[in-house]
């Protein structure tokens, strides 16, 4: 599969204070999530909100490809009739996902558990990402790997099981995609499928399967984990789901307005489910003045309107528990920690090693290029804050990473000298619109 493009380098350089008001665009959790529901409901499922960035349209074309039909009625806009559980078509061709994790990993399950045969394809980067952590319980339910490059990678493909079965399944590591999987695959299943996970990662997928007519129960299990159960084989029906706001995008301008000295924004309706809100605390912790402007609900999620003012920052201890709430903010909080006083020690950071890049070694190396003192070690990153001024001045590999590229334009708002990324392409994987939003704040990034 031909993926390559022309590497767009961005440079990212200090100007004034960041001023205004923004709304980041939907989550990409929830949008890939409404287009698989879309899929596996009977009638037609509209969605407002929707995040149009290229992980989600990769989602879109799967669903299609499968049999549903996606309308786009304008911006943000979208209708999906579905095909209901079991009714899935058999794709003529591969599933090409591109870069997106999250939309591969759950459309496996989503297709593992149905008798048809599947191929799965991505970029240079979903190709080197894990995905036995979805074929091994897959295994389980009856679906046959038909074939899969070393370490099940993908290019892969799927053959499902005329039933799958349904079983009871811990997952390794905290992973939301893990669990989604599983629950998606079990919808086909007969009788109970459950997950338990020993830390509560993003509840989107128990929240959304209860939204279309599934019956799922939550409870809790051990100090930071639950137990979800799904009846298999339910007949879901079409509901509206309107998307809210992305923290993980949010989290761009809000460590941007605290770096940036004399700044003061407004995020509009950021959502604020609690296992999406990592960031908030951790930021809260090291001194960082945000409040919160007003409070609603938005498609069954709390959202909040923050005021994000710069000031000083100081260094803390992330502890482990809280990197499911907070997983693809670290390279941004490493940013902000290198304009704190004293030492960050964000704890428990393995899993960042597996996502569109090896973050850990990624953040390490763009740190190092701005003159930043940190270290790994182990599973910890260790990042030795500045007091306020950073050098800047060097260009960062993003290796096919939206988020250390738009992490690093951030920095580079806020250094003595312009950042520069090699390329910014990626960025519209999740955020298409971020180079503008930042530059409406009075950012200088191009
Ligand atoms: O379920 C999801 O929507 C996601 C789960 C997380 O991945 P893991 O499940 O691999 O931790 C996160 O990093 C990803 O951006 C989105
Ligand atoms: C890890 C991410 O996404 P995915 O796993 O869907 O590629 C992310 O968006 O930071």
């Amino acid at each position: 599969m031909a993926h390559s493009h022309t590497p767009v380098p961005v440079t990212a350089r200090r100007g004034g204070p960041l001023r205004g008001r923004v709304r980041v665009p939907g989550d990409k959790s929830i949008s890939h999530r409404a287009m698989i529901f879309g899929l596996l409901a009977i009638g037609e499922t509209t969605v407002t909100g929707l995040l149009e960035g290229e992980d989600v349209m990769r989602t879109a074309a799967a669903a299609r490809a499968l049999g549903a039909t996606v309308h786009h009625d304008g911006p943000g806009s979208w209708r999906v009739r579905g095909v209901g559980v079991g009714g899935l078509r058999e794709p003529a061709g591969t599933l090409d996902f591109g870069n997106a994790g999250t939309g591969s990993r759950l459309m496996m399950g989503v297709c593992g558990s149905h008798p048809i045969t599947t191929t799965f394809d991505g970029d240079a980067s979903l190709r080197k990402r894990p995905m036995r952590r979805i074929l091994d319980p897959l295994e389980q339910m009856g679906t046959v790997i038909v074939s899969q490059e070393e370490g099940g990678r993908v290019p892969l493909t799927l053959r499902g099981p005329k039933e799958a079965l349904p079983i009871v399944y811990r997952t390794p590591v905290a992973s939301a995609q893990i669990k989604s999987a599983v629950l998606l695959a079990g919808l086909a299943a007969p009788g109970e499928t459950t997950v338990i996970e020993t830390e509560a990662t993003r509840d989107h997928t128990e929240k959304m399967l209860t939204h279309f007519g599934a019956q799922v129960t939550v409870s809790p299990e051990g100090e930071h984990g639950r137990r979800i159960v799904l009846k298999g084989q339910p007949e879901l029906q079409a509901a509206p789901i309107v998307v809210p706001a992305d923290p993980s995008s949010a989290a761009f301008p809000l460590v941007a307005a605290l770096i940036v000295p004399g700044s003061d924004v407004l995020i509009e309706s950021v959502m604020t489910n609690p296992l999406r809100s990592g960031l908030l605390t951790t930021l809260r912790e090291m001194g960082a003045d945000i409040t919160i402007e007003s409070e609603a609900n938005e498609g069954g999620e709390a959202v909040a309107t923050l005021r994000v003012r710069a000031g000083s920052l100081k260094g803390v201890t992330v502890p482990p528990e809280r990197a499911p709430s907070m997983i693809d903010e670290y390279p941004v909080l490493a940013v902000a920690a290198s304009f704190a006083t004293g030492t960050t020690r964000m704890r428990g950071l393995q899993e960042l090693r597996v996502k569109e890049s090896d973050r850990l070694a990624a953040v390490e190396a763009g740190l190092k290029a701005a003159g930043v003192t940190c270290a790994i070690e182990g599973d910890d990153l260790v990042v030795e804050g500045s007091g306020g001024s950073v050098a800047g001045g060097g260009t960062v590999a993003t290796h096919l990473d939206h988020r250390i590229a738009m992490s690093f334009l951030v920095m580079g708002l806020a250094t003595d000298k312009p950042m520069q990324v090699d390329d910014g392409a990626m960025i519209a994987t999740s955020f298409p619109s971020f180079v503008a939003l930042m530059n409406g704040l009075g950012g200088e990034i191009g």
